[in-house]
Order: structure tokens, then C-alpha cells, then sequence
């Protein structure tokens, strides 16, 4: 079985600086602190709003990062263009409102089929791969598939909000039918949005998933214990839940 592997989100590292306008705490070394520890690849936000993530974080990163970029953005042109620029190996189109307080759903890729495929088209012309973020539902998985993208990241927000453990093997299962659904079309499978270290390990025991990505968790433990330990115990977790080749529904009961 593959091992999973761990994108870390620096995105709150930026919303620390930001509180205060300093220059620091500097996202660019967050990142090389968790490529040390074991990420196995970066993810940044660059929202309209710049609320965390800036543009100097991105033209910085891109010359830095020794693993890989995730660069998560809008469908906007304003982000295509940079991305054009920046030319990251890997780009999430994600859905933003500047109102939102963190991303509330996913991707409407069925609904804008075209300008999603024509973003598409256009990141793949410089080379970069490209996953859509979506819940998981079998016709926007039918929509990805449709724009060409190689990647799809299913959205697990309502997993992770999921209030009893009822509701948790619920999401559990929607997530799994469409993560399956998604594997059996021939699209590469990574997930995230809401993981944390109790929820982590039936997600990674999803043996189709490829890649976590993981971002306000680690970033809160790290402020407690360190983020190289927060990368390396989040990865471990993981690592874990896969190697046992745990049952996603007695891991979220907690066997
Ligand atoms: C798409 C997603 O779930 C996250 O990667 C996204 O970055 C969340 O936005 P914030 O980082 O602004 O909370
Ligand atoms: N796409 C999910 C991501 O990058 C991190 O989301 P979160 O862990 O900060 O909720």
C-alpha cells in the first residue's frame, strides 16, 4: 500500500504576522522548518484579500521551497496571471468569498465547466498540475474529470465539524463513495480542510488518497509545542493509520 503524503498549509503562519504587520513570524522559514520535518510539500493560500498569504511569500517561496508548491487560488485572472508568473509545480482552484472566514465549501466546477477547463488548460500550458477543490459529489467529480485536471482534493470541512459519532461515520461514508468514485475514473485523489490529530487517521486510512493537506492544526500545536514536532507527529499519525491499513470506521470509533 502507498504511503501518504503530508502538504502542510503555512497560511497561518501569515495570519500571525498579519495581526500585527510585522515582518515576522515569516512564513518562507515555516516552510523550511516543515520541509525538514517531513512535509512533503507546501501549501499557500494567496487570497484576493492577501488576509495571510502575499504575494512576496509566493515570489520567495518559489525560488525557496525544496520540495514542491501548492499554490491554492481563485478562479480569477488576477491569479491565473501570477500563477503564469510563478509557474508552481501543483495549483488548487479553490471557491473564496472575501466574507468568508475560511473556505465554506467546494469548487461549483459543474456549475462554471467552462472557465474552470479554461483555467485549466491555461496552467497546464506552463507546465503545472492542477487539482480542483470539491466536496464530494459524484457530478462535481463528473465536472473535474470533464476539465481535464489530473487531481481532484475532496473537501473534508464537514467531516471534520461533524458533531457525534453518528454524523462523523456519515461523512465518512460520503467522503469514501465519492473518493472511490473519483479513483475509478482515473482522477488522483488528495483531500483536506479541517484535519487535526484526532481526525486525521480514518482520512489516512482512505488507501486512495494520495495527499493530505494540512494547515490550522499543525500551525495551532506548533504554537504550543513547535512546529517541527507538529509536522513530524501529524506525518507519523498518518503514516500510521496506512501502514495498519486501519478501517476508516473503527479508526473514527477510535479501535
Ligand atoms: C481550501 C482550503 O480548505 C484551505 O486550504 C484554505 O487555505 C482555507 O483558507 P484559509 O487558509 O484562509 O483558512
Ligand atoms: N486544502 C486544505 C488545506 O490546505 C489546509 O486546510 P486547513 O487544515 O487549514 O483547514
Amino acid at each position: 500500500m502507498k504511503d501518504i503524503l503530508l502538504g502542510v498549509n503555512v497560511d497561518h503562519i501569515a495570519t500571525l504576522r498579519q495581526a500585527r504587520g510585522t515582518s515576522y513570524p515569516d512564513p518562507v522559514h515555516a516552510a523550511s522548518v516543515a520541509e525538514l520535518a517531513g512535509a512533503d510539500g507546501i501549501t499557500i493560500h494567496l487570497r484576493e484579500d492577501r488576509r495571510h498569504i502575499n504575494d512576496r511569500d509566493v515570489e520567495v517561496m518559489a525560488r525557496t521551497l525544496q520540495t514542491r508548491m501548492n499554490l491554492e487560488m481563485a478562479v480569477t485572472d488576477e491569479m491565473l496571471d501570477i500563477a503564469a508568473q510563478i509557474k508552481p509545480k501543483f495549483c488548487c482552484l479553490v471557491p473564496e468569498k472575501r466574507e468568508e472566514l475560511t473556505t465554506e465549501g467546494g469548487l461549483d466546477v459543474a456549475g462554471k465547466l467552462v472557465k474552470v477547463s479554461d483555467a485549466v488548460l491555461r496552467l497546464h500550458s506552463h507546465g503545472t498540475t492542477v487539482s480542483l477543490f470539491i466536496d464530494a459529489d459524484i457530478a462535481q467529480i463528473d465536472a473535474a474529470k470533464a476539465t481535464g485536471a489530473a487531481f481532484i482534493e475532496i473537501h473534508t470541512g464537514q467531516y471534520a465539524e461533524a458533531e457525534t459519532e453518528a454524523e462523523m461515520h456519515e461523512e465518512l461514508a460520503r467522503l469514501i463513495k465519492g473518493i472511490e468514485y473519483a479513483d475509478s475514473i482515473g482522477l488522483k485523489v488528495n483531500a483536506g480542510h479541517g484535519l487535526h490529530y484526532f481526525n486525521v487517521k480514518p482520512i489516512a486510512a482512505i488507501p486512495q488518497i494520495i495527499e493530505l493537506n494540512i494547515g490550522h492544526a499543525i500551525i495551532a500545536r506548533a504554537a504550543i509545542d513547535g512546529l517541527d514536532k507538529a509536522v513530524r507527529d501529524m506525518k507519523q499519525l498518518m503514516l500510521d493509520a496506512r501502514a495498519m491499513q486501519l478501517d476508516p470506521f473503527n479508526a473514527a470509533s477510535g479501535h
